[in-house]
């Protein structure tokens, strides 16, 4: 997998002087599903933004493709990446769906067929199709989500940063995001990058994670690489996700034999019947 977008960060200072990152180094991988993982305040949204470019006067360097993103025409940026606001709201402005999906492939000089195309494939792409005519004002929280990224997908990027895309949403529509975002990523080869809190969500979609703390990297990996020790993430604020925090608690307080820490129910429920059978047959 080759490298699309690369941070190599000493420091940011916003112009109050809060220090939101420092000593940042990271690297983006094509075709990968990243997850930026932190508590309030750790610096993801941040960290989204000098990707896309919106924050500037850092000391260090990015590189999108292995070109200088600062020295880069902000059209060529946003020709490839695009940012996914948190609150729907600060995005979308048009007053149908249609019409604000329409906007940015019109922006970038499509003639109204192609538009269309892009628009129609785009709200398929977010199970948002039949919602095309109606008023942005009418959709609920999660629709106005999912409008948000066939907004993005109908520009044609190929990499999404999302700020926190599954908050404000019901434990069904956290689960549907994420979906949704795991078949952009697997079927039409959409990198994609989110900050998120939701320790349990990850582990189940995502390939790699970044754990942030006050603006630095604290790990990163694979998941299973990631969360290994309650004690770590308390430090950080952050916790196990609750599979795995069952199954640190069987084998470290009640004696269990687990061969690893397992992140899904699937997993877990295969570890159990493995220790089971082990104690069974005396082993
Ligand atoms: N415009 C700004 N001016 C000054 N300080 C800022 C600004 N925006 C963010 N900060 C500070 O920078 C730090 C990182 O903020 P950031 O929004 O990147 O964190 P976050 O991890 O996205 O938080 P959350 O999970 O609460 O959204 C925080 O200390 C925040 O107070």
């Amino acid at each position: 997998m080759d490298t699309r977008i690369s941070v190599d960060l000493e420091s940011y200072k916003y112009p109050d002087g809060t220090v939101a990152l420092a000593e940042m180094r990271l690297e983006i991988r094509r075709g990968e599903f990243t997850g930026i993982l932190g508590s309030n305040g750790s610096g993801k949204t941040t960290l989204l933004k000098v990707m896309d470019g919106l924050i500037k006067g850092y000391k260090g360097e990015v590189l999108l493709d292995g070109e200088n993103v600062l020295k880069l025409h902000p059209r060529d940026i946003y020709r490839k990446v695009g940012l996914v606001f948190q609150n729907p709201d600060d995005q979308l402005f048009a007053t149908t769906v249609f019409e604000d999906a329409a906007f940015g492939p019109r922006n970038m000089g499509c003639g109204e067929a192609e538009v269309k195309t892009r628009v129609e494939a785009a709200l398929a792409s977010v199970d948002m199709a039949e919602f095309a005519g109606k008023g942005i004002h009418n959709l609920s929280y999660g629709q106005k989500k999912r409008v948000c990224i066939a907004g993005l997908l109908a520009m044609g990027h190929e990499i999404l940063l999302l700020d926190e895309p599954t908050a404000g949403l019901d434990p069904m529509g956290e689960y549907r995001m994420m979906e949704l975002l795991t078949r952009l990523n697997r079927d039409q080869g959409v990198t994609i990058v989110m900050a998120t809190h939701s320790v349990d969500l990850v582990p189940i979609f995502l390939h790699q994670l970044h754990i942030l703390s006050r603006g630095r990297l604290i790990r990163g990996g694979a998941p299973e690489e990631v969360f290994t020790a309650p004690e770590e993430l308390a430090n950080v604020k952050l916790r196990l996700p609750h599979i795995a925090e069952l199954i640190y608690q069987l084998k470290h307080e009640e004696g269990f034999s687990f061969s690893r820490l397992p992140l899904t129910i699937g997993e877990a429920r295969r570890e159990m019947v493995e220790a089971m059978q082990r104690s069974r047959s005396g082993n």
